[in-house]
């Protein structure tokens, strides 16, 4: 039997007035948007955590850290086919993906599709291999006032 690996990851960006905001490589037509030195594309930024963590390869900040020119204003999917390069070197393949966003504003159900396909072209898998859901914060907290956007993620990843 092969060998089974399971990740975890989280992450958590401001949300700024007038800035872009880029979720699962969509675009969201937003007043505000997520701010960080990449594109903070917070829910790739929580998938790529899973995927290095069930590879046991550190997490997203060891391998692009926020001082390295090159990462600034970054696709993160560009990041995500980086972290798959970087497991498959291992010798593993992605079992699934599912993912979860916390958001107050706006609702992205519309944009899911959307989202499962550019993540699983940027990831090499199956649209079907990628579950992305998403819950308000019933207007509590940070993430409840719009200040802030926060991603979980978990995947599974094997090798024979
Ligand atoms: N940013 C969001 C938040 C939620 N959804 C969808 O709405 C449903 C209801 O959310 P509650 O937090 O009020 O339970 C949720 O299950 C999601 O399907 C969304 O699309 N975008
Ligand atoms: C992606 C990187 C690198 O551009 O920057 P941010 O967009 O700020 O994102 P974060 O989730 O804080 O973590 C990793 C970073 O080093």
């Amino acid at each position: 039997m092969g060998k089974i690996k399971v990740g975890f990851g989280f992450d958590v960006h401001q949300l700024k007035e007038n800035h872009p905001f880029v979720l699962g490589g969509v675009k969201l037509e937003h007043h505000a948007g997520a701010y960080g030195h990449s594109d903070a594309d917070v829910l790739l930024h929580a998938i790529c955590d899973a995927l290095l963590g069930a590879a046991n390869l550190r997490d997203i900040g060891f391998h692009f850290s926020n001082k390295d020119d090159r990462w600034k204003g970054i696709s993160s999917l560009v990041l995500l086919q980086h972290v798959v390069a970087l497991i498959k070197e291992k010798g593993f393949t992605i079992g699934n993906i599912d993912a979860m966003v916390c958001l107050e504003a706006p609702k992205i159900n519309p944009h899911i599709p959307a989202m499962k396909t550019y993540i699983a072209e940027a990831a090499a898998i199956s649209e079907e291999d990628i579950s992305i859901k998403a819950t308000t914060n019933e207007q509590m907290g940070f993430i409840g006032r719009e200040e802030g956007v926060v991603a979980y993620a978990v995947c599974l990843i094997e090798k024979e």
